[in-house]
């Protein structure tokens, strides 16, 4: 979140590059859908079909990548990926084994939560540090609320805001409209070819205190091209209500999700997809939805020591006491962490996480 300001401007140059054809007939375009090796690749406002050269699948969703035309079938244009453009940021899980790219070029991770089933900590904590790790600001949707059941949820909640994390809650199907009244100012920006609405504001932090300058049109006035809107990734559990989450903001993605999902995997079952939906709401902004498998699991088998370390937010203002430099905060005396755990100002769960990322990526 620290380097929100750098990222927002990053953002806006990568922006700028439209699509463009280079000297040797490939095009540019954007992953909107990634299944497996398939993908659909918007180019100049058309989808095309396309596949990646090798056997790996390594561009992801909101990728800006460089394609080759192969001609049409159905009238779909299909195309190679040649090269996947530099990017912001990438969200994956991974273990020892593989990883699972999620999405490319993100400005924000949305966690869906409810008040049942029971969500799991270890996946939101995951989700979280995934997200701090890429310093790409995270929003828990707390979904259910009107159940008998919301407070002992909103309760194992707080203690996710007392580490700074940003709640909203909603009834998606009880009642969508304060949803979208809540969401929608904080998921939605400029559509492309708009200009900055908001002089002030300046970057995509969420460490402000007002919510409404999360990304909301949130972009300095300069004379870069304008920016179009934020790109959100949702995320979470089965059963918390994503499905119903991006079906309340994009009405047809669940249309789009099964058109895209019968043409590319012909059938098969295959559990890497996701897909890039957007909106153009009546205000005239744009809405821009990632959406991803829902997972039981969320592996970081791929962060460095530092990165998780960082991705704690409670350490931080311990970080420079541990009477060693590199210290590792297990169980080296003077840690200043370990004190904190001890007097209580860092949780035992949130400390075991700690340990168990670091296990996890071979670093124990
Ligand atoms: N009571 C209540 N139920 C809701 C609400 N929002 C969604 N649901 C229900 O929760 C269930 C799960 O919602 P989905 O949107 O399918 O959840 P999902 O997270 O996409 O789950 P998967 O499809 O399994 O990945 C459905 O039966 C929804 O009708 C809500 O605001 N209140
Ligand atoms: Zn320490």
């Amino acid at each position: 979140m620290k380097r929100g300001r750098e990222i927002a401007a990053a953002n806006r140059a990568a922006r700028g590059r439209r699509t463009e054809t280079a000297g040797d007939g490939s095009l540019e375009g954007e992953v909107i859908a990634a299944y497996g090796r398939h993908y659909r690749v918007r180019v100049a406002g058309a989808d095309w079909h396309c596949l990646t050269r090798g056997k790996k699948s390594e561009a992801a969703c909101g990728d800006r990548v460089r394609v080759t035309p192969q001609g049409a079938i159905d009238d779909v244009p299909q195309g190679v990926v040649e090269e996947v453009r530099e990017r912001r940021n990438l969200v994956y899980r991974s273990d020892q084994f593989r990883q699972k790219l999620l999405a490319a070029n993100v400005d924000r991770i949305v966690i869906v939560v409810a008040a049942e089933p029971t969500f799991s900590d270890d996946l939101l904590s995951r989700a979280l540090v995934a997200a701090e790790s890429i310093d790409v600001p995270a929003l828990i949707v707390f979904n259910k609320v009107e159940l008998a059941s919301a407070p002992v949820a909103r309760e194992r909640l707080a203690s996710y805001a007392r580490i700074g994390a940003e709640i909203v809650e909603v009834s998606l199907k009880a009642d969508p409209q304060t949803a979208l009244a809540r969401l929608l100012p904080l998921l939605a920006g400029p559509a492309a070819g708009e200009a900055p609405a908001d002089a002030d504001s300046s970057d995509a932090d969420s460490s402000g205190a007002e919510p409404s300058a999360v990304g909301v049109a949130a972009r300095s006035a300069d004379t870069s091209p304008p920016s179009p809107a934020p790109t959100n990734l949702v995320l979470g559990q089965s059963g918390m209500g994503k499905s119903t989450l991006v079906n309340l903001l994009i009405p047809g993605a669940a249309a789009a999700t099964q058109e895209i999902s019968e043409r590319l995997d012909s059938g098969k079952h295959t559990t890497t997809f996701a897909q890039l939906h957007e909106a153009v709401l009546p205000d005239g902004q744009a809405l821009r939805i990632v959406d991803s498998p829902g997972f039981q699991e969320f592996g970081l088998a791929h962060l460095t020591a530092e990165q998780i370390q960082d991705a704690f937010p409670e350490f931080r203002a311990h970080l420079g006491g541990c009477r060693f430099y590199n210290c590792r905060h297990l169980e080296e005396p003077g840690c200043a962490v370990l004190g904190a755990l001890a007097g209580g100002d860092i949780t035992p769960r949130r400390h075991a996480l700690y340990r168990q990322l670091l296990s996890d990526a071979g670093l124990l």
